[in-house]
């Protein structure tokens, strides 16, 4: 795949009188996972959402390879993995790959993979949660787009499958930029290229564990 450099630039949101993110600005390009991290309420989904073009804002400059786009997801170029499930919950997973998978080569490369082939005529309500975050994630990087938002993928997941997730993202990050949030700062810290932090509606660059106690996000002494 071409190399391909996403910029989120000069990103504002305000909610009422309130400045949530503070004139962001955020770059991934194909080949890397940047992990992003910031507490309860910081406005990451709200900058994720931003990003794949969903939620309009006072103002923002999303470029890809320079180029400026409103919504890029409607041209194909970013996924977006919601805190929510977003799969019709009654159709089977087979139904599921041949709609949202275009290519025949990667419909068949969801079907065949490992943890998916036992339950492909179940439903979606018939997976249990770590199964369905999988099956979600595994649709979603196998879009054609070139990046790919994560929104919480390790939340409520058992420890084995949060091992599957990450080594699912770092398979796919050989040729999509991926950016990642979670709570679970550990496995974001492991799977990312780099860490950013949401704080006080801006990003800082994180060099190592100590700069988020110093910046209060973990409790001192708890690394
Ligand atoms: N439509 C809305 N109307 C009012 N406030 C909103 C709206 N959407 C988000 N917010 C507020 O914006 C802030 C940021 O929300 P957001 O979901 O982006 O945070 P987050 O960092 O993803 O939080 P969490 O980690 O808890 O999911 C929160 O205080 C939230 O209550």
């Amino acid at each position: 795949m071409p190399e391909f450099i996403l910029e989120a630039d000069s990103i504002i949101y305000t909610i009422g009188t309130k400045s949530l993110l503070n004139d962001i600005y955020l770059k991934c390009q194909t080949g890397e996972v940047v992990g992003l991290l910031g507490s309860n309420g910081s406005g990451k989904s709200t900058l994720l959402k931003i990003i794949f073009g969903s939620l309009p804002t006072d103002h923002k400059h999303i470029r890809i390879n320079g180029q400026v786009y409103n919504q890029p997801f409607t041209h194909d170029l970013i996924g977006y993995l919601s805190q929510d499930s977003f799969l019709p919950s009654n159709l089977s997973l087979t139904t599921i790959i041949d709609i949202f998978i275009p290519s025949t080569e990667k419909r068949s490369r969801v079907r065949d993979h490992q943890r998916i082939k036992l339950h492909l005529k179940k439903r979606v309500t018939q997976l249990s949660g770590g199964e369905l975050r999988y099956f979600e994630l595994l649709l979603l990087l196998n879009l054609n787009t070139p990046f790919v938002l994560l929104d919480e993928p390790f939340s409520g997941i058992e420890p084995i499958f949060k091992e599957q997730i990450k080594q699912l993202v770092k398979e796919y990050s050989r040729e999509k930029g991926i950016i990642i949030t979670d709570h679970d700062y550990r496995q974001i810290i492991e799977v990312s290229d780099r860490t950013i932090l949401l704080i006080n509606g801006a990003c800082k660059p994180i060099k190592n564990v100590s700069e988020l106690e110093d910046y209060n996000y973990i409790p001192s002494g708890k690394r």
